[in-house]
């Protein structure tokens, strides 16, 4: 089953803007901020309670960030629940009729192991799935 919400993935424009006015939102900095290579994004995150906050830009125009700003704008972009066992719970949700869009879990940033379903089959939002890597 799908544990918390580990984050909520929000796509912009200019990280260093963004990450300028969530330190305002929030009261607080960023934490980490860390280059996805496999998935053309440099993401920062930030605490808000206990809720982690991901803010991701595009460092290519064929990124899923840049082709989501270029439909969508800026915004929401995707909600990242934690799991135990990604891969049971992949074969699980599979079963259960969603669309995986990466079979294998890929590496994400803040040491998870990742994968995400398609929105489509999930009401128009974008799913993603997170298992800490434990060295
Ligand atoms: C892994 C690093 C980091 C982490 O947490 O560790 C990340 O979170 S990286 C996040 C960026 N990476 C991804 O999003 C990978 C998964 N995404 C994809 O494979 C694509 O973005 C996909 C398949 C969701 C959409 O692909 P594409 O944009 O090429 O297709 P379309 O534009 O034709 O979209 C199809 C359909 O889906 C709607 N859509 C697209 N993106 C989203 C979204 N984020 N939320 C909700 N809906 C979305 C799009 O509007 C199309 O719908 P339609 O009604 O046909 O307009
Ligand atoms: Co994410």
């Amino acid at each position: 089953m799908l544990g918390k919400i580990e984050h909520l993935g929000i796509a912009v424009k200019d990280l260093e803007a963004s990450n300028n006015l969530y330190e305002k939102l929030l009261g607080t900095a960023s934490y980490k901020m860390e280059e996805v290579k496999t998935e053309n994004v440099i993401t920062s995150f930030f605490k808000a309670g206990e809720n982690k906050i991901e803010l991701l830009a595009a460092t290519d125009p064929e990124s899923a960030i840049a082709k989501f700003i270029e439909k969508r704008g800026e915004g929401i972009h995707h909600v990242a629940f934690a799991v135990e066992d990604i891969k049971k719970e992949l074969t699980r949700l599979e079963n259960e009729g969603f669309t995986i869009l990466n079979k294998e879990p890929k590496k994400g940033a803040d040491n998870k192991l990742v994968a995400f379903l398609h929105p489509k089959g999930t009401n128009g939002v974008l799913v993603e799935l997170c298992q800490e890597i434990n060295e």
